[in-house]
């Protein structure tokens, strides 16, 4: 059963995803029960015939009993400017959610999706106390995704003759596009931007949302379909290779911080943390997203 907590525009997202490709059992958990009733009667109607699963939704956490993976897409309230901004909230509300995940199912997987995501990635794993490798924040996919579309419109190539633009570090301003590692049919990337080309889609990139929220409130599908990919990656017992964050422990000279890096994803959550070769300036660029993200967590120890 994949359990999803908070079910708004994200949680419901991923769990249409879930139960229209019949992936497995779904349970909403809201924190207004209504809402997690409402969303599950609507996606219900998504079940294809053949589907032998189902979906439920309940503000009874309780009934996380038996989830082999639990989303947190969770949110206390809205932010503009910055996602750091509900951070006391958020990490109030995770540390409770913690606490609940621990009581029902504590030999689950997590992903995290809730924002400032590093941080409640970290602040997830240490007040739970599961293994770093099983809680997973995912963001720098769907940053890579955008990496990828803005490669795309530039060049007028489809994506598919992308590879290796992945986006590491912060879900935040301070997130590293890794502009050595793509790649477009075979050629570098690297080699067809100067610098203040690069400087315009990295700006472009950390931008992205707010220029979507000029156009719509906020996001939901990119997400939805990024967090999709891994639990059909756990639920199916495929392998996969994304970048997430997790609590790192001395890759990419990092510690005790939770960041974007790329890994490989199995039935068991993080199978191996890669670490990429970088150049000069974005090994430095990701070590100050490292430190940021620390500054974040503990600034919000104090
Ligand atoms: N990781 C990413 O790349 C990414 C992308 C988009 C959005 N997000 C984040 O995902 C989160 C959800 O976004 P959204 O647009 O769906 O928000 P939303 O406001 O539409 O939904 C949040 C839901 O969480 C519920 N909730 C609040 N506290 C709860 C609790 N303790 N237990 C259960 N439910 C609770 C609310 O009632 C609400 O229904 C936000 O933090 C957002 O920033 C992350």
């Amino acid at each position: 059963m994949i359990s999803i907590i908070g079910s708004g525009r994200v949680g419901a997202s991923i769990a249409f995803l879930c139960v229209s490709n019949a992936l497995d059992d779904v349970l909403l958990i809201n924190r207004t029960k209504d809402k997690a009733i409402g969303e599950s009667l609507d996606i219900a109607n998504s079940i294809p015939p053949t589907s032998k699963f189902s979906i439920h939704g309940t503000d009874d956490y309780s009934t996380l009993s038996g989830s082999d993976i639990v989303v947190i897409a969770a949110s206390t309230g809205l932010y503009f400017k910055d996602r750091t901004e509900n951070m006391v909230s958020q990490i109030a509300m995770i540390k409770e959610i913690a606490e609940k995940i621990k009581q029902y199912c504590p030999s689950t997987i997590v992903l995290l999706v809730s924002n400032p995501l590093d941080v409640l990635t970290y602040f997830f794993q240490k007040e739970s106390g599961f293994s770093r490798f099983k809680v997973i924040g995912i963001a720098s996919s769907l940053d890579s995704s955008r990496f990828r579309y803005l490669i795309s419109e530039k060049f007028s190539v489809p994506q598919s003759s992308i590879a290796g633009a992945l986006v590491l570090g912060e879900h935040g301003n301070s997130m590293v596009p890794i502009f050595s590692n793509a790649r477009i049919d075979g050629k570098s990337l690297s080699s067809m931007l100067n610098d203040d080309e690069k400087n315009v889609i990295r700006t472009e990139i950390r931008n992205y949302w707010k220029k979507l929220r000029k156009f719509k409130s906020r996001s939901q599908f990119g997400i939805a379909k990024n967090t999709y990919d891994v639990l059909e990656t756990i639920i199916q017992k495929k392998e996969f290779s994304v970048p997430a964050s997790v609590v790192l422990q001395g890759e990419y000279g990092a510690n005790n911080v939770a960041m974007g890096v790329p890994m490989k994803i199995n039935q068991n959550g993080v199978s191996e943390i890669k670490e990429i070769e970088l150049d000069k300036s974005e090994t430095e660029l990701l070590m100050n997203s490292s430190q940021k993200i620390q500054n974040q967590i503990k600034s919000a120890q104090s």
